[in-house]
This record gives structure tokens, C-alpha cells and sequence, in this order.
């Protein structure tokens, strides 16, 4: 295992180096199989987000996440990790900047092969676990034994087998996020974009479904980008920790952890996690006072 390392902005360039894996993949290909070299999977350059005239939320921001890493953001609340995330998606134009994902711009809409997971339970009241994981599958037109597999594979990969038939409302909170996520990854996307996918979850929920998380992108040879108040979750789960700054959001540390590509929650037993977590702390910290002393000026 590698040791930690950290270093400060500006974000470094290096090929991705990520491993294939060796089984079966429900959700996905291979790194690579898609026929783009390794290295700079998408690309934020100089971008900012100001909100109306006064609400500098984001920025400027450099960031490049290198093909089929697993990278985290935290930062004080409210320093503008939603906005860098709708940003980089394509759901939020940037007011100044340049986002790439793949070698082509991102400008207005979602690109093909993103997909975004949010907080908040997005699954559909009135649709049982299978109709709600097809349910992107059919509106892209996606119909018969190859749409219907790949459904099924999704529940099998999920443990949800016993559910496919249930609706939203006769699962726990873990079971719904279960269900959300496994309808971003059933479209394939070569990126995926968490904001906070766990936020409502219990502990010991949250660490479970954190393997389940890293089983799945191991699985799908995805880049993944996840947004955390958990600074032990990001710890977890990363190979690099992007700290931003209070508001306007900046990286001002960016922390690679070393940790195998077949990680799972038991990292959190090694001395070199309390290494991650207490560097991660000793930035955030200072940030987290800043952030809620502006935020007392505003509102007093
Ligand atoms: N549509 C909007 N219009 C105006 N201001 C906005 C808008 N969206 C976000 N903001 C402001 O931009 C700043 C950054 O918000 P954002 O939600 O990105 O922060 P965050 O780091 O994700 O917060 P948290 O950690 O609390 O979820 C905040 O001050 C917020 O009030």
C-alpha cells in the first residue's frame, strides 16, 4: 500500500493506471474498452459560478479527474460543492470557464454518458424497484431482452431481488438509494456524479452502502465523483480527497490516499486512515470557521 500523500492546488496531471476487473460487469465496461486512451477523463478549467450579481458561490476552479479514479470533495458548507457538481454536469452554465468531458465541451445539457445521483430520494412513488431502474433505459429508447437483462442484472447486482416487484414506499432509506443509484448505473455512464447520496442515511447504513459503492465502481471501471460532509466516508472510499475552500468554493488541498483499488470499509482500520482523516480535518478545519463566521456576519 502506498503511503498518503497531499499536496496543494494546482491539481496534478497523470494517467489513470486504473486496474480491469476480473468478473462479470452488470453496469458497465472495462476501463478503456471504450476506445479513449487513459488519463484526463473531464476537465474543469479556470470555472467559475457567480449566482445573480452578489453570490460568488464557486471559484476558479481547476480540476481534473483522471479516467476511472474515485475522487471526493469536501469543504465547509455552503463553499459550493452542489454548484461545481450541476457545473460539471451540465445542469448549471458556468459564468466563466471551460468544462470538458471526454475531449468534447460541456454546454447546456448532460452529456452522453454522465450520470447523476442526488441526496434526496429521486425514486418514483408509483413505480415498482424494476420499472423505476428501467425507467431511463426506456425513455433512451431501449426496449426488449437487452434492456430487460440489463434490469435484471441491476436488481441481481443490488440484492434486491426480492423487491422487484415492491414499490418505493415498502423499502427502508438505504433500499430507495439502492434503487436510485442502481438507475444512473444502468445506463452505463463512464461518469458518475454523487452529491451527497448518503446524507440521509444511518451510520452503519452509510458504511455499507459505501462497499456497495466501491464493489460498483470497481465493477463498472467508472470515474466517480462524490460529494460528502463525511469526512470518513471520503477517506473510505477515495483514491483522491479534493478540500475547498469556504465560499467562493476553490481546491486548496488535494489529498491521494494510496488506498488498493479493492478497498472496502475495513481501511478504516489501518493506521494510514487516521492519517487521511486527521489531514483532511486540520484543513477543513480553519475553512469551517471562516465559513460560519461570514455566515454569523450575514446573519447579524
Ligand atoms: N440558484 C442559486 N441562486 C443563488 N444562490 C445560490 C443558488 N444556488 C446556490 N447558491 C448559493 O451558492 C453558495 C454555494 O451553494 P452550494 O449549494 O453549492 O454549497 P454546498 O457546498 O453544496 O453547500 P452544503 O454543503 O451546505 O450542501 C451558497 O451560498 C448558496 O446559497
Amino acid at each position: 500500500m502506498r503511503g498518503l500523500s497531499s499536496e496543494r492546488a494546482p491539481v496534478p496531471q497523470d494517467p489513470a493506471g486504473a486496474s480491469h476487473p476480473a468478473h462479470p460487469i452488470p453496469f458497465g465496461r472495462a476501463p478503456g474498452s471504450n476506445g479513449l486512451a487513459a488519463g484526463a477523463h473531464a476537465v474543469m478549467a479556470g470555472v467559475t459560478r457567480i449566482f445573480g450579481s452578489a453570490v460568488h458561490a464557486l471559484g476558479p476552479v481547476d480540476l481534473e479527474l483522471r479516467r476511472g479514479e474515485f475522487f471526493s470533495i469536501v469543504g465547509p458548507s455552503g463553499c459550493g460543492k452542489s454548484t461545481l457538481l450541476d457545473v460539471l454536469a451540465g445542469l448549471s452554465a458556468p459564468t466563466d470557464g471551460t468544462i470538458t468531458f471526454e475531449g468534447k465541451r460541456v454546454r447546456g445539457t448532460v452529456p452522453d454518458g454522465v450520470g447523476v445521483v442526488f441526496q434526496e430520494d429521486a425514486s418514483f412513488p408509483w413505480l415498482t424497484v424494476r420499472d423505476n431502474i428501467g425507467f431511463g433505459l426506456r425513455r433512451a429508447g431501449f426496449r426488449g431482452p437487452e434492456a430487460e437483462d440489463r434490469v435484471r442484472h441491476a436488481i441481481d447486482f443490488m440484492g434486491l431481488n426480492d423487491f422487484a416487484g415492491a414499490y418505493p414506499n415498502q423499502l427502508s432509506g438505504g433500499m430507495r438509494q439502492r434503487v436510485c443509484i442502481a438507475r444512473t448505473l444502468v445506463m452505463r455512464p463512464r461518469l458518475v456524479l454523487l452529491d451527497e447520496p448518503f446524507g440521509a442515511l444511518d451510520q452503519q447504513t452509510r458504511l455499507l452502502m459505501g462497499d456497495e459503492l466501491l464493489r460498483l465502481w470497481r465493477a463498472s471501471g467508472a470515474t466517480v465523483l462524490l460529494i460528502t460532509h463525511a469526512l470518513d466516508e471520503a477517506a473510505m472510499l477515495s483514491d483522491r480527497i479534493g478540500v475547498m475552500s469556504s465560499r467562493p468554493g476553490r481546491f486548496i488541498e488535494i489529498v491521494e490516499t494510496g488506498w488498493p483499488r479493492d478497498r472496502t470499509s475495513a481501511i478504516a482500520a489501518e493506521p494510514a486512515f487516521g492519517e487521511v482523516t486527521t489531514r483532511l480535518w486540520n484543513t477543513l478545519r480553519e475553512e469551517s470557521l471562516k465559513a460560519m463566521a461570514s455566515q454569523r456576519r450575514v446573519a447579524g
